[in-house]
C-alpha cells in the first residue's frame, strides 16, 4: 500500500487491482491515475510509452482479446473513466501455473479501481453500460505487427461473459481460435 494506491492481489502472479485514493474537497476530488514511483512497487518497471482513451457506445459491446508479443510485450494499466465494464485478463504465459486461466473484475468508474495487467496477458472487456470510456497506460508503443488476437469465445478459455454481445469489431469477430498445440508466449 502507498499513500495513494492500495494493491489488491488476484489469483494470478503479477495481475493486480489498484485501488486509488480520491482526495476530496468542497470542489470535488483529485485522483492520481498513475505514479511511476508507487507503481514500481507493484511491478510496473517501465516508463509509460503510450496512453489510449476509448469510447464504447453500446452496452454489451466487446473489445479484445488482445496482447503484444515480445519484444513489444507490454504492461497495461486499465482504468474505467465512465460507466462499468466486465474486464478480463487471460494468462498466456508459457509455463505459468495459471496458463490459459482468466480473471475478470467488474470495473466501475466511480469506484476508482484500475486493473494492472502484466506482459504476457491478453486483455478484453464487455461494457455493462452505454458510453463507456476507458483509459489505458501502456509500457510499450503500439506495434501492430506484434499484436496477437485471441477470440473472446475461444472454447479453451471458456470465458463467461455477462451479457449477450452487441457490438464487436470485424477483426475481433474473425479471430481464429487458439491452435490445440498452443503452448503460450514467452515474454
Ligand atoms: C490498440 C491500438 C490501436 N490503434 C489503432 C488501430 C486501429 O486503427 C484503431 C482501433 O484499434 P483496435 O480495433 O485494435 O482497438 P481496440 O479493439 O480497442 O484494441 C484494444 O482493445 C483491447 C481491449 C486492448 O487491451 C488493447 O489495448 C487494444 O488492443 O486504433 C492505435 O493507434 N494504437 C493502439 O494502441
Amino acid at each position: 500500500m502507498t499513500e495513494r494506491f492500495e494493491l489488491i492481489e488476484t489469483p494470478m502472479k503479477g495481475l493486480h487491482l489498484i485501488q486509488r485514493q480520491l482526495l476530496g474537497d468542497s470542489r470535488g476530488f483529485l485522483q492520481r491515475l498513475f505514479c511511476a514511483e508507487d507503481l514500481q512497487m507493484f511491478g510496473w518497471n517501465h516508463p509509460v510509452a503510450q496512453i489510449n482513451h476509448t469510447l464504447t457506445r453500446e452496452r454489451g459491446s466487446v473489445r479484445g482479446l488482445h496482447m503484444q508479443k515480445a519484444p513489444h510485450a507490454e504492461d497495461k494499466l486499465i482504468t474505467c473513466l465512465r460507466g462499468e465494464v466486465w474486464d478480463v485478463a487471460v494468462d498466456m504465459r508459457a509455463g505459468s501455473p495459471t496458463f490459459l486461466q482468466w480473471h475478470a473484475v467488474h470495473l466501475i468508474a466511480k469506484q476508482a479501481c484500475s486493473y494492472l495487467i502484466p506482459a504476457g496477458f491478453a486483455h478484453g472487456f464487455q461494457t455493462l453500460t452505454d458510453d463507456v470510456e476507458m483509459l489505458y497506460c501502456h509500457s510499450q508503443p503500439y506495434v501492430p505487427q506484434s499484436e496477437v488476437g485471441i477470440h473472446v469465445l475461444d472454447p479453451r478459455l471458456a470465458i463467461s461473459w455477462p451479457l449477450p454481445f452487441t457490438v464487436q469489431s470485424e477483426k475481433d469477430a474473425a479471430t481464429a481460435w487458439l491452435p490445440d498445440d498452443f503452448a503460450g508466449v514467452s515474454i
